[in-house]
């Protein structure tokens, strides 16, 4: 995705890109160094800020602080669920998702130029309406267990290939991805992987996860 405007992964052959979820809870100050050092450590093409229960005020102050490193890196600053934030902030885009509010409203409310991502589980037809309707990336998942969210849907593996082959939209894969079991997910086609705990929660650090994963995409592209 590009930094700011729309995504820029409508080539077939192009490789896939890292997209990374913050993490649960975390204090501003010592995650904007984490996320320096991480960004620092290889291509990513999104940073999402995603935090629940907390103030409006909290999430512009947060977004305030980290939107700029995501973007002097190159990556676009997507805010989750909050179109409305994301527009006052000037974030490059918003992730919505099914009991969020319907794409059309996202839309309306962040502009034609946004990226306007949707959370479509492991639905090949909320992932079409999705697209039809021009969402900039339909997101699947989740491909694996994970604690950072109570997921409501298993995705599997031969959606991303299907989407892959039959559809232009990018699709983003979501849901437990680490470097030991995104493999099958780069193979199959999916152009962006959503990573939270395989990234800051990897056995030698975010900046050693940012590269392996980078070198995993580089390694399938070159096959
Ligand atoms: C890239 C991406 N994909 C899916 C989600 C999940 O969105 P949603 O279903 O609205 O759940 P919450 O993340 O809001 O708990 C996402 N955030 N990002
Ligand atoms: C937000 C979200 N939506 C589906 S799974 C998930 C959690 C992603 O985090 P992790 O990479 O830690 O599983
Ligand atoms: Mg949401």
């Amino acid at each position: 995705m590009a930094a700011a405007g729309k995504p820029v992964q409508d080539d077939p052959k192009a490789p896939c890109r890292l997209y990374l979820i913050t993490p649960p809870v975390f204090e501003t100050k010592a995650f904007s160094e984490v996320l320096k050092a991480a960004l620092g450590a290889g291509d990513v093409a999104c940073v999402q800020l995603r935090l629940k229960d907390v103030t409006d005020d909290h999430i512009m102050r947060t977004a305030d602080a980290l939107m700029p490193l995501a973007q002097r890196a190159g990556a676009a600053f997507i805010l989750n669920d909050r179109p409305d934030l994301a527009q006052a902030l000037g974030a490059d885009g918003v992730h919505v998702g099914q009991d969020d509010m319907p794409y059309a409203e996202a839309r309306r409310l962040v502009g034609p130029d946004a990226i306007v991502g949707v959370t479509c589980h492991d639905s090949r037809h909320l992932a079409m309406e999705a697209g039809e309707a021009g969402a900039d990336y339909v997101a699947f998942g989740a491909f694996f267990p994970t604690a950072t969210k109570d997921a409501k849907s298993r995705a599997p593996l031969e959606l991303v290939s299907w989407w892959s082959e039959m559809m232009t939209v990018p699709q983003v894969a979501i849901g437990g991805i680490t470097t030991a079991n995104c493999t099958p997910l780069v193979s199959a086609g999916a152009d962006f992987l959503a990573v939270s705990a395989g990234v800051w929660q990897h056995a030698e650090g975010p900046a050693a996860a940012v590269a392996a994963f980078n070198r995993i995409f580089d390694d399938i592209a070159r096959q």
